[in-house]
């Protein structure tokens, strides 16, 4: 018995194949490698180079490697590309998603976890925001998650398969033993823009909008860790083998950290005091998210083990340095 984890060359599906491997399951990736990499898929895991649209290929994996369980990380990531390309962002996230659950009903996969977002809430009235909270995205990155969502509830309604969908907040950090990190091509995430600034691979960044209504005018954002927010699947993964119903749960800490907070700790700990210019805001962005954790605990029993922005931000910089060796060596 396999699990079968699409985007396992990702940036976070590469931590959640670690996760596994560690807990001694057999592990099959399918990635395209348009944002993953090769390098990024620990050996003990079988790669297969492929789209998940080629449900062919799907469902010949699914049979050879005898997979009972998929985690689909799979997708398109930036929020204002989609706003640019939504058609691109509902194709990739929404249509190909259809067709891997699709694969899964035919062959007889009863457990799937789905990589959902917080975009899904827009600008919660109420933070921390919890699961029962509306629905109102602000961009068709969020729509085309939540389409998704939608399409796992219907399923599983109408067919002896179970979902579970996480809802993650801002994914940060590196592998606590570091063997991955992010490594995804001009990223737009705070956390790694910061690093890459620290280490002298920008001359500057930008703070996106000092005007909104919080302590000091930046955006809050509840930001997790990567080897954290893995172990959450795997206690999903056991949830659903033991016969759990279908659920959605956020993925967060339950603390929030401003815009300015989080460039300071990156500051702190690389040491170097970067140019950071301060620009108007950046379509989209909800001025403040939180995730009320409180369900993923208790029904799944997790419990963080990196919940400490310092050694987060630490784990992304200590990658950021090593992550061109590491490239340069695999290729
Ligand atoms: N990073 C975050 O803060 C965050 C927050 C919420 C949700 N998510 C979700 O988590 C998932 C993983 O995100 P990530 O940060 O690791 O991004 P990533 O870009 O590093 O990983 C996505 C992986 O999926 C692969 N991929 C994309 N489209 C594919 C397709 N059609 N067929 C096969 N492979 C394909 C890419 O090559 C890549 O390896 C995504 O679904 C994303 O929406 C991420
Ligand atoms: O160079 C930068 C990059 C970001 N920001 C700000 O930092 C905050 C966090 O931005 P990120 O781009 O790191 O993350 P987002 O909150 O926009 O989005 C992330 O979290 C969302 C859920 O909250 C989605 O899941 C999405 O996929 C994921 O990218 C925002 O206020 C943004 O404006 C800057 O000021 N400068």
């Amino acid at each position: 018995m396999s699990v079968l984890v699409t985007g396992g060359a990702g940036y976070i599906g590469s931590h959640m194949v670690l996760e596994l491997l560690d807990a001694g399951e057999k592990v099959v990736v399918i990635d395209n490698l348009s944002t993953g990499y090769h390098w990024a898929v620990a050996p003990g895991a079988d790669l297969v180079v492929a789209d998940i649209a080629d449900t062919d290929v799907v469902r010949q994996t699914i049979r050879d490697h005898d997979v009972n369980a998929i985690i689909h990380f799979a997708g398109s990531i930036v929020v204002p590309e989609s706003v640019a390309d939504p058609l691109g962002y509902y194709l990739n996230n929404t249509v190909k998603s259809r067709g891997l659950i699709a694969a899964a009903v035919e062959c007889g996969v009863k457990n799937f976890i789905f990589s959902s977002t917080a975009a899904v809430y827009g600008n919660p009235k109420e933070n921390p925001v919890t699961e029962t909270a509306e629905l109102a995205p602000m961009s068709p990155y969020g729509s085309s998650k939540l389409m998704t969502e939608i399409m796992l509830t219907d399923t599983s309604r109408a067919h002896d398969f179970r979902f579970v969908a996480l809802r993650y907040f801002n994914v940060a950090g590196a592998d606590y033993k570091g063997r991955s990190g992010q490594s995804t091509p001009k990223a737009t995430h705070l956390i790694k823009v910061a690093c890459e600034t620290a280490v002298g691979k920008r001359g500057q960044m930008e703070v996106f909008g000092t005007d909104y209504p919080t302590s000091d005018g930046t955006c809050i954002r509840d930001y997790i860790q990567v080897n954290d927010l893995a172990a959450a699947h795997r206690a999903a993964l056991k949830y659903l083998r033991s016969g759990g119903a279908s659920e959605i749960f956020n993925c967060g800490y339950s603390k929030g950290y401003s815009v300015h907070e989080v460039i300071a700790a990156v500051k702190r700990a690389s040491g170097n005091d970067f140019k950071v210019v301060l620009s108007p805001r950046r379509a989209g962005d909800p001025a403040a998210i939180v995730a009320a954790s409180s369900k993923v605990r208790d029904a799944l029993g997790w419990t963080p083990q990196h919940d400490n922005l310092d050694e987060i931000v630490l784990q992304a910089l200590n990658w950021e340095r090593g992550v061109d060796r590491l490239k340069a060596s695999a290729t």
